[in-house]
Order: structure tokens, then C-alpha cells, then sequence
């Protein structure tokens, strides 16, 4: 391509160049750069057989229930499509791209951040995603993108937006990432969000893989702040670094060819006052373009900054980056199991690029994946078959867990003790609710090899839960349907009555549930019969303690892969009993509780966003059950749990109760699917003859069952 041809692609983008505009967007400016967020005795392996035999018509529904997308070809669901009505078609499609950012952060290994601008990892800048409005002169060509690096915005209250109101800190962390990228020379892997206003197409998905890109420039230029007083920020330029590849970003009918290094060559002079050198960037003339010198973008005549254009030769200047070819493969190979793996592995979380349609795919089933490109019906599916995972590592793990003792700490306001019964011994701790009573009590019960050995107990159910399809899979946890859409980390599948929180999770009655969950309920009821009385402390205790119970109807199985979590939260929705109990098998974890951001309780190490201090963390093993009893402990505290391994399965019990659910048709629904069918009675846990004896009572426990409040 010629200087003519060089030339019809600058006027293509002169309105582009032109343009003044005001940010519109946060995105590219709001978040911080951190990234989101370990055997083997071989047994025969299990596959699950989902995908071959997943009815069709299942799998649809439930690719678009993990969307929230509806399945019209027609309808893609891109966001901001308004701002690019009056643009062409692109040129081609992009080899990756995902309507969802956290399809993108999922998929590819160099933007895994779920929101910002910068993706870095040991504080080297990998990759951005450019979204949003953020200057008014930022700009894209067919090689080369002008941004902001971004950083140092606020919160303008009346429009909403992230604007500047004061110079960008020169010690901005930003800043030093792209500095640095620029003189290490460092591909930068860029995608692009569909409210970047520069687009010069029609975006055909909400976030497109563009390519790896070069950071060639990088200066000062002022911009008009929303108050009319003029601001400095960082720039970027960023070029393409193999010339050779698409640029499906322009418009239909473009011209590929590369405008070839040292065509065009961008002038430039060092400063009078500060010996700088900078670069002629504008067509406006020279300008100091160091936000430490006081010429700074002393243009010879005033001129107003927003008004300024980019010089041709600037944004046609081309690099020699031969040096930096072959580029790193961004579109990951599929996941593959090997020797030592059993398919949990973190690795196995991650996204893939569907080889069929390229749109990025989150790990959405604990069978595998299925490409998320519900509206083209793409239907591919991959799977790694999953390998048992023996008891013998899940000991291992707690042997590393137990030399990690700053895992587990009470706090004074907690008051415990602990006591023994039906071959357990069992933790007591009482929490202070927000009127100063004991508002709930939670106890663990420890398991010991014994116990775990029991039939139907917590070693068989492990290992049978691992054989067995459970159904489980992410669900969205924020923003559903939309482009901020994040699934949880865990797996899940209702059992039972339907239980009704914040994220939508399928359920079955248990007439249809396989046998470990039927198991594992009688275990939890079993529990709850035995432990609920010694939920006793010798403190006055608030009516929420009252100790009224009711056999379970509802059962949530979670599965957790290796680094999947469930943040904080509480169990406290009004439909439910008073009585929460969880059998944890697997993998060790971490259980923490601190109170609610909104009760008096715990003021103190509050974290600038209100957060409170844990008031007590330990740590669950293999077979071990948490209770957790009286609804005021779901009223001031929330809980978290964080395991520390491969595999790890929570079986949680409630009781839904029917009275509280209004429509007739999804009572009678509820205590249908809460009915345990007939014929498990030899599933039934017995534990320990001597657990039914109440006479096991403490002194302090049946002074404090004689003194319970009676609702
Ligand atoms: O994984 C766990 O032990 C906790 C599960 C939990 O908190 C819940 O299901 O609400
Ligand atoms: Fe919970």
C-alpha cells in the first residue's frame, strides 16, 4: 500500500480523528489491575457421560439459563450498539471474542482481569481491554490505537462517570505499567469493549480479540476537565505488531495492505526548558509533551486542547517488530487430561475459545464445556474425563493444611467451649447478636476415622458422589444476561424443595435425587437430632435460639474444583427454618463469619469499603459438619468458605418452610419435592448407639435447655 492508500485510510477515520467527545464510560478506568482472583493413588476413572447423552433441549435451556439469552439468531446481544448505528460492517470477524467480559477474562490467558483496563501479572502489563470513552482524542486505525492509560479518575456524582478533575499522578501505577511495556518492548494483547466510541465498525460481539500490540509512545497532553479548567493525562500509542495480520476492525472493503516501516516518519524536537525530547504529535505544531516541564503543551498560539488532531505521519509512522515475531498463541489449546491430573484441577476451570465459532466459553458444567454461542446454535462440547480422587491425597492435603495454624482464630466476643457425643466431639461457639443476647450458635462436629468409616457414611458418599452426576454447575451470581455477567466459582444443584437466594440454581425433588444425597441428608438430619440441644452456651439466649427443629427438606450440593471459593454470605432467607447444617466432604477448607456490614457488631479494623474482621475462622475436614442455628446468626453475620484443595463436595440441609411461600401451586410443590421418597431407611446414618442418650447433657448444657425461651 502506497502514500495515496494511506492516505484514503485517514480520511475514512477523520470524523473519528475529529471528533470531540466526552467520556461516557468507567470501565476502562475504574478497576483495579489485579488478576481475579495441588497426588495421586490411581482408581479407576470416572466419566460422566453428560454431554453424549444430555438431551438437546436440555442443553439449550441450559446454555440459556447460564446466558440469560434468548435463542433468536438474529438477536446477538451486543451492548451499546446505539453509539455505532451510522458505522459500517467490519471488514471480518475477529478470531476471538465473547459477549460476556468474564467469558474474556475466563479464556484468554492474557486478559484475565474481569474488569479495568489492564490485565498484569508479576507487574508486567500483558493485556488491555479498551472500553469505554476515556479522551477525547483516542483513536483506532487499521494499525494503531490511541488511548488513555488510565487511572486516577473519580466519581463524578451528577453524570455517573469516571472523569478527571486533576492532573494524573505521575507516579500513577498505570502509568509505570505502560512505561514499561514500552521499554521492554513487551506484547500487549488488546480487546476491544463494543462502548468504545472509537470503534470504527459496528462491533459484532460486545468484546473482540484484536490482536498483540506494541506500545511505541507513550506522553502527556492536556484535556478540558468537566469544570473547564485543563487537566494533564497519559497516552498511549499502540501499533500492531504483525502487520500481516487482519485488521477485522475496519471497515468492508479496506485495503490490508501494510503501510511498509519507514514510509512515514514522525518528527520531533527536544525542549528549550526541560531537554526533553517529544515527539510532533499533533498537526497543530510542537509541543513540550512532559507533564513535569512548565512548557508543558505550550502550543506557540493558544488553541483549545480537545480541538487538537493527530498527525498523519504520527499515527502512520511504522515500527520494525520483526524481533518480536512469532507472537505468543493467545487461543489456548483445549484442555487435555494427563497422568497426573484428575480433571479439577484450576486449570480445568478456565475458558476456552470454542474451535468451532471462537466465541469464549466459561467452564459452566462440572462435566465439561459447552460452547455459549446459544443465538448460532453452535453446540460444541468438550470434556476431560475426570480421574477418582482417593482419600489418601485428600489426607495429604490436610497435612499441609495443619502446618498453616494462622487459618484458624476466635475472637472474645465469641463464646466457646466443646463437648462430645455420637462418637463426634463437637465445637460449641456462640455469637452476640446486635441486642447483646446469643443469637445463634454454630457447632461443629469433628469427625474421626471412625466416624468417616461408618456405612453410608462420609468416606462411601465421597467416593460415590465422585461416580455419580450430580447435575452441578456454575450459575450466574451478578448482572445476569448482561456484558458484567459473573458466574459463581463453585458448582451447584438444588435438592428438594425449591430453595429460593440470590442466585438461580435448578432443583429436583428428591424422589429424583441419587442416592450419596439421600445419604447425605440422613446424616444431616441425624446430626441435627443430636446436635441441636447442645447448641447451649451459658449467656442469655435471644428468641431466634429457640430450639424448635424440623427434619430438612431441602439439600444445596456444592462442588468446589481446585481455588473455586464461596465468598460471603448468609443463609438467612426469610423462607427458612432456623437450622442450617452442612457435611463437608473432600478437600480441607477454610470457614469464616464476620458480622454484617449494617449491625452495630464489630466496628473496630472496619476496611474502608465497611467491611468487618472475620470473628472466627477454622477449618472444616473431610466429614466434618458445621451447624448453624437461630436465624439472628444469618441476620448480623455472614459466612465464607475457602477450600484449600481438588475436590470438595458441601452438602447443605435447611427447611423451607411451605407456610411461608404464598402461591398455593409452589407450596404444594415444595412439600412434594421435600418429601424423602419411602425406601432409604437403608441409607439411613445411624451413627453411634449413644448418641441418642440426652443425658449426655452437661450440667451448664441442661441448666440452659431448662432456661430456653418458648415461641
Ligand atoms: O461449602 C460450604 O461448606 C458452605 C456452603 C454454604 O455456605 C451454603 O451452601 O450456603
Ligand atoms: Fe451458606
Amino acid at each position: 500500500m502506497g502514500r495515496t492508500t494511506a492516505k484514503r485510510e485517514l480520511a475514512q477515520l477523520g470524523p473519528i480523528l475529529n471528533t470531540k467527545r466526552r467520556r461516557v464510560d468507567v470501565a476502562s478506568d475504574s478497576a483495579s489491575e489485579s488478576p481475579v482472583a495441588e497426588i495421586q493413588q490411581l482408581t479407576p476413572s470416572r466419566s460422566l457421560s453428560h454431554p453424549p447423552s444430555f438431551p438437546e433441549q436440555e442443553l439449550a435451556s441450559a446454555i440459556s439459563n447460564a446466558t440469560g439469552a434468548t435463542n433468536d439468531a438474529s438477536n446477538i446481544p451486543v451492548e451499546s450498539n446505539d453509539i455505532h448505528v451510522c458505522k459500517p460492517e467490519a471488514c471480518d470477524r475477529p478470531i476471538a471474542f465473547a459477549d460476556k467480559r468474564a467469558q474474556i477474562a475466563d479464556a484468554l490467558p492474557f486478559n484475565r482481569n474481569h474488569e479495568g483496563c489492564f490485565y498484569t501479572s508479576k507487574n508486567i502489563l500483558k493485556g488491555m481491554v479498551i472500553d469505554g470513552a476515556a479522551s477525547p482524542r483516542a483513536t483506532i486505525t487499521d494499525s494503531v490505537i490511541v488511548t488513555t492509560v488510565g487511572g486516577g479518575r473519580e466519581l463524578d456524582a451528577a453524570s455517573g462517570q469516571m472523569l478527571r478533575t486533576k492532573d494524573q499522578d505521575q507516579g500513577c501505577r498505570k502509568y509505570g505499567r505502560v512505561m514499561d511495556a514500552f521499554e521492554k518492548r513487551l506484547p500487549v494483547s488488546v480487546v476491544i469493549g463494543s462502548k468504545n466510541p472509537s470503534y470504527p465498525v459496528k462491533p459484532p460481539r460486545s468484546f473482540c480479540f484484536m490482536g498483540f500490540f506494541l506500545v511505541t509512545y507513550v506522553w502527556a497532553e492536556k484535556t478540558v476537565a468537566v469544570d473547564g479548567s485543563l487537566v494533564s493525562e497519559y497516552m498511549a500509542r499502540l501499533e500492531k505488531i504483525d502487520p500481516h495480520a487482519k485488521s477485522w476492525w475496519m471497515p468492508a472493503g479496506h485495503d490490508t495492505e501494510p503501510v511498509p516501516v519507514g514510509e512515514f516518519q514522525c518528527d520531533g524536537n527536544s525542549c528549550d526548558s526541560c531537554g526533553k525530547y517529544s515527539k510532533t504529535v499533533y498537526t497543530e505544531g510542537w509541543t513540550c509533551l512532559s507533564m513535569s516541564c512548565p512548557e508543558h503543551f505550550g502550543f506557540e498560539r493558544p488553541l483549545n486542547p480537545d480541538g487538537l488532531v493527530y498527525n498523519e505521519a504520527f499515527l502512520l509512522e511504522r515500527h520494525d517488530n520483526r524481533d518480536i515475531l512469532p507472537l505468543p498463541p493467545v487461543i489456548p489449546t483445549l484442555p487435555v487430561a494427563n497422568e497426573t491430573s484428575c480433571g479439577t484441577e484450576s486449570e480445568f476451570k478456565k475458558g476456552i475459545v470454542c474451535p468451532q465459532c471462537g466465541l469464549c466459553s466459561r467452564r459452566v458444567y462440572w462435566w465439561g464445556w459447552a460452547c455459549e454461542n446459544e443465538s448460532a446454535g453452535c453446540g460444541f462440547t468438550h470434556m476431560v474425563p475426570f480421574t477418582n480422587y482417593p482419600l489418601s491425597s485428600v489426607k495429604d492435603e490436610c497435612t499441609v493444611m495443619n502446618t498453616r495454624r494462622q487459618l484458624e482464630h476466635i475472637d472474645a466476643s465469641i463464646e466457646h467451649r466443646t463437648t462430645s457425643s455420637g462418637g463426634y466431639s463437637i465445637e460449641m461457639y456462640g455469637f452476640p447478636n446486635s441486642e447483646g443476647l446469643v443469637g445463634g450458635a454454630v457447632a461443629v462436629f469433628r469427625a474421626t476415622p471412625e466416624t468417616c468409616g461408618m456405612p453410608n457414611g462420609p468416606d462411601e458418599l465421597y467416593l460415590n458422589m465422585q461416580n455419580e452426576d450430580l447435575r452441578l454447575r456454575r450459575n450466574p451470581a451478578r448482572a445476569k444476561g448482561s456484558r458484567r455477567e459473573e458466574l459463581t466459582s463453585h458448582f451447584a444443584f438444588n435438592y428438594g424443595a425449591f430453595y429460593k437466594f440470590g442466585v438461580f440454581v435448578n432443583s429436583v425433588g428428591f424422589k429424583d435425587a441419587p442416592a450419596p444425597i439421600l445419604a447425605g441428608l440422613a446424616q444431616l438430619d441425624w446430626a441435627q437430632s443430636l446436635g441441636i440441644t447442645h447448641l447451649i452456651v451459658d449467656r442469655p439466649l435471644g428468641k431466634s435460639m429457640s430450639l424448635k427443629s424440623k427434619k430438612f427438606n431441602e439439600l444445596l450440593a456444592l462442588g468446589y474444583f481446585e481455588e473455586s471459593t464461596i465468598s460471603y454470605h448468609d443463609d438467612g432467607e426469610k423462607e427458612l427454618g432456623p437450622t442450617v447444617a452442612t457435611l463437608s466432604l473432600g478437600s480441607p477448607a477454610v470457614m469464616r463469619f464476620r458480622p454484617k456490614r449494617k449491625t452495630q457488631l464489630g466496628q473496630e479494623g472496619r476496611s474502608k469499603r465497611g467491611d468487618k474482621p472475620s470473628v472466627i475462622s477454622f477449618v472444616l475436614r473431610h466429614g466434618d459438619i458445621v451447624i448453624m442455628h437461630g436465624t439472628d446468626i444469618q441476620r448480623d453475620y455472614e459466612h465464607a468458605v475457602t477450600p484449600c484443595g481438588k475436590l470438595r463436595f458441601a452438602l447443605t440441609a435447611r427447611f423451607v418452610r411451605p407456610e411461608s411461600i404464598e402461591s398455593h401451586e409452589e407450596r404444594q410443590r415444595a412439600v412434594e419435592n421435600g418429601q424423602v421418597p419411602e425406601g432409604i431407611a437403608s441409607m439411613a446414618y445411624k451413627g453411634y448407639e449413644e448418641a441418642a442418650a440426652d443425658a449426655l447433657h452437661t450440667p451448664v448444657e441442661q441448666q440452659a435447655l431448662h432456661n430456653l425461651p418458648h415461641d
